[in-house]
């Protein structure tokens, strides 16, 4: 076993609290585990624990034994609320399935039980487990992909309105449902101090200082060294990612592992084949700074911000304003209206109108408006070029 910050974090289960005491030692545990009192569980600091030392583990220290796989998916089967996210873990439980299964199989066959035909079904007890869990598998997987292409449904809707995505990412507990919270005012976010808490893609409304809605995409945390065949099975809700006008990163910048934490959530936006546009635009966030007395950001471009304590938002939103408007090419334009025509109306449906100054005596208006170019288009083809 090891004993780092990380192993210390796997201490926020939450509500599913199983693991409660946790010894950290670089040399044989056994005699500790034995002769400490109260453990009911031991965390091995490893991606995958064989079936067999897994069971030589629990027999030789007579507690249940996990390893980060088992941890992780203990946690995600907690926290998972939407069809989506149940799914996505019942297919991230088959490998696991299927290792038992041998396991079991190797030990029937001392037993000279494993491989005997069953039936006159041609098949062992071991070929038809493996068929049932195959099957059992593409099941979730059509279940699953089902599910994908109502969110491309979504996606693409979402497109058609012309709002504005900006997902917020970072790694696991920085504050990401916090910080969409504070910026939207969405009372029915729950940020909880545990690993996991967000397990689904979520989007909340909010709008800029000038007045243009943006769609906040709360997204899955990251987890260095994350059992590669959950994260297989989760980047599916990373992949909305991809499709959003701008990224927001937020560090937990409190946190003593949070140059490591940026390193690994860059690692899996690079293995995510993110386009480059949206890694060059994104903004970096350090968050938690009300953890830290007088804080000042080794990086430059960073925005100090405590999600909690709501400081440093309005900066924040100016950053997301500007990058916004040069990546959705949206044009700010102050536009001369005959307020007897419905150019006001059209441009109330089609655009963002940030401000009216009505010229009540020419019987027109100023309008400052947020307009695609393509609406804008629209505008001159049909009330003329002003
Ligand atoms: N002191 C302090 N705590 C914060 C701040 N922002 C968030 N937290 C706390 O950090 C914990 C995690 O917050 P969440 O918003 O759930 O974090 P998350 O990034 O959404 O976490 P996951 O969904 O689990 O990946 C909660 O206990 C928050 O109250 C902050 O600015 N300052
Ligand atoms: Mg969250």
């Amino acid at each position: 076993m090891t004993g780092n910050q990380e192993s210390q974090d796997y201490h926020h289960l939450g509500d599913c609290d199983s693991t409660q005491t946790l010894i950290t030692c670089a040399f044989d545990p056994s005699e500790k585990i034995r002769q400490t009192a109260g453990i009911t569980a031991v965390f091995v600091n490893v991606e995958r624990l064989s079936p067999l030392s897994e069971r030589e583990f629990e027999e030789a220290w007579g507690v249940k034994v996990f390893d980060r796989y088992s941890v992780v998916l203990h946690i995600f089967r907690c926290n998972a609320k939407t069809k989506e996210a149940k799914l996505q873990i019942s297919l991230a439980e088959i490998p696991l399935l299927r290792s038992r299964l041998k396991n079991e199989m190797a030990n029937l066959d001392q037993q000279g039980g494993g491989s005997r035909y069953i039936g006159g079904s041609g098949e062992t007890l071991y070929e038809v487990q493996q068929r049932l869990l195959k099957e059992r598998e593409m099941k979730i997987r059509s279940a699953l992909e089902k599910l994908r292409k109502k969110r491309h449904l979504l996606r693409s809707q979402r497109k058609h309105k012309e709002f504005p995505v900006v997902s917020v990412l970072g790694y696991t507990n920085c504050g990401k449902t916090t910080l969409i919270k504070a910026l939207t005012g969405d009372s029915g976010l729950q940020p909880r101090n545990q690993l996991f808490a967000t397990l689904d893609v979520t989007v909340h409304a909010g709008q800029l200082p000038n007045r243009m809605t943006v769609l906040y995409v709360d997204t899955i945390g990251f987890l260095s060294q994350l059992p590669h065949q959950l994260i297989e099975s989760f980047s599916a809700t990373l992949e909305d990612i991809k499709h959003s006008d701008l990224l927001v990163h937020v560090r937990d910048i409190s946190h003593p592992e949070t140059v490591n934490q940026k390193v690994n959530v860059l690692n899996v936006l690079k293995n995510l084949q993110i386009p480059e546009r949206l890694m060059s635009s994104m903004i970096e966030v350090h968050n938690k700074t009300d953890l830290i007395d007088n804080y000042q950001a080794a990086e430059p471009s960073a925005l100090p911000i405590s999600a909690l304590e709501e400081r440093g938002l309005d900066e924040l939103q100016r950053a997301v304003e500007e990058q916004i408007v040069k990546s959705t090419g949206k044009l700010i334009l102050d536009l001369t209206v005959n307020l007897s025509t419905p150019q006001l109306s059209w441009l109330y449906k089609e655009a963002t109108v940030q401000d009216v100054q009505v010229n009540a005596d020419e019987g027109s208006a100023v309008v400052r408006v947020i307009i695609s170019a393509a609406a804008h288009g629209r505008y001159k083809k049909q009330f003329g070029e002003r």
